[in-house]
């Protein structure tokens, strides 16, 4: 019987199969920030097992608060800063070189195809980008992880999404998983795995498959998944050239990890894209969501445009090339947040800051910040953020706060005009 993408993972790092469809794997790689990580260590540290199974496999960030803004984030950086020195992990990005996990990780080749790899936070499924199997997970999974390198997981059951057609301008990445969660509610994919396929998710660049793999947690999912093909390996070639030569070499290691023709899905869902238009949220759930179109008169306060969906290069590239020569309302406050130094760094040299800047949006240093509330643009009561993040819960960005969900393209569009508008507006 044929498999699918994470069957074929699950298989290449089998260890035990302890109970039924539970399955024991080992993991690649460990990734690690300073909002859950310092609770499994001091609990490590408490129960006398103050030990990592493998320094080189484990990656930390210190991202959410950053620099901390009180002693409480103070301090849970610091735990997380004296554990990476005291064991010696060397990947462990501070201040100045740090940015939001899921967009650093990658960005430093930590991500390969056929990878597993859990961290304590529910957005690890981007990962699943690169062909790989990531899962956030608990403090216990967590430390299990840390101290032994494996992890306990159903044996994944996936779900096809195959994705097909043309998108039209003005519709993104991002539109295109918001649609899907509205299609199939929050719960649509509980305890299984998305495998996003097909001619869209083929020709999308990896920065659109990360935000796609990004929200799958949001539709219940385990893990977000596409298929290793050449747009991976291209974006991998820095890090993998010496190992493989050539791309042809890389492809067909990588292709043990794609999956097969005759692989069983719980269940296949089709989606053309053709006529899709840009979307957004509009309650506290993210399968909460509308065209624009019905959402256009909705007043905001405040514009935010980062995050682990969307605060890469591409995104910041797509927002700019709206606000160039504009700017945003009065009534707006535009906060963005570029989600690493790299991606802040290339997008001075490409001459995006400044127009971000003349338009009248801040720019913050890469973090988490505002994306979950904690920091860089917290709501007011009352107040309405369009925000080009994943999750729209009551609160989420500030006690009675509201959060409309978009992509970069919509949100920029939404900073000009201080109401909800369609992107088309401004692009040629
Ligand atoms: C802080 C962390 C546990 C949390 C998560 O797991 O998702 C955060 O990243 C978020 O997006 O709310
Ligand atoms: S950017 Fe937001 S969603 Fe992503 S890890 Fe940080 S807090 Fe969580």
């Amino acid at each position: 019987m044929g498999k699918t993408v994470a069957e074929k993972i699950f298989d290449a790092h089998h260890v035990d199969n302890p109970s039924g469809d539970i399955q024991v794997i080992s993991l690649d790689a460990v990734f690690c920030h300073e909002i859950t990580t310092p609770i499994a260590i001091n609990d490590l540290v408490a129960r006398g097992k103050d030990r990592v199974f493998d320094a080189s496999k484990i990656k930390a960030v210190i991202d959410h608060v950053t620099p901390a803004k009180d002693s409480k984030t103070a301090m849970q950086g610091k735990i997380l800063r004296d554990w990476a020195i005291r064991h010696g992990i060397i990947d462990f990005f501070d201040i100045g070189r740090n940015g939001v996990c899921h967009a650093i990780f990658p960005e430093k080749g930590f991500v390969r195809p056929g990878y597993t790899i859990i961290m304590g936070d529910s957005h690890t499924c981007t990962h699943g980008a690169f062909g790989a199997f990531a899962a956030g997970v608990g403090t216990t999974d967590l430390e299990v992880g840390i101290l032994k390198g494996v992890c306990a997981f159903k044996k994944p059951e996936s779900i096809k999404v195959e994705i097909s057609g043309n998108l039209p301008g003005g519709v993104y990445a991002k539109d295109v998983i918001l649609s899907l969660i509205g299609q199939i509610g929050v719960n649509g994919a509980t305890n299984k795995v998305l495998e996003f396929c097909g001619t869209v998710v083929e020709s999308m660049t990896m920065d659109q498959r990360m935000t796609l793999c990004n929200m799958a947690v949001e539709a219940g999912a385990t893990s977000g998944i596409c298929a290793p093909d050449i747009v991976t390996v291209d974006y991998l070639w820095p890090f993998i050239e010496d190992e493989f030569k050539t791309k042809d070499a890389a492809m067909e290691a990588y292709s043990k990890f794609t999956p097969d023709a005759d692989a069983v899905y719980s269940n296949t869902i089709q989606m053309d894209v053709t006529n899709l238009q840009p979307m957004v949220t509009y309650g506290y759930k993210p399968d909460q969501v509308k065209p624009v179109a019905e959402m256009i008169e909705t007043k905001v306060d405040q514009v935010y445009i980062g995050s682990c969906t969307n605060g890469r290069l591409e995104d910041l590239e797509i927002a700019a090339s709206i606000l160039r020569d504009k700017k945003i309302a009065d009534s707006v406050r535009g906060i963005v947040s570029p989600a690493t130094p790299q991606i802040y760094s290339k997008a001075l040299d490409r001459g995006f800051i400044k127009i971000f800047m003349d338009s009248g949006f801040c720019v913050t240093n890469p973090t988490c910040g505002a994306c979950l509330g904690m920091s860089n643009g917290v709501l007011a009561d009352g107040e309405v953020c369009a925000a080009t993040t994943n999750r729209n819960f009551n609160g989420r960005m500030g006690k009675g706060g509201m959060v409309h969900l978009m992509s970069p393209a919509t949100a920029a569009a939404t900073a000009i005009t201080g109401k909800i508008t369609n992107s088309r507006l401004f692009e040629g």
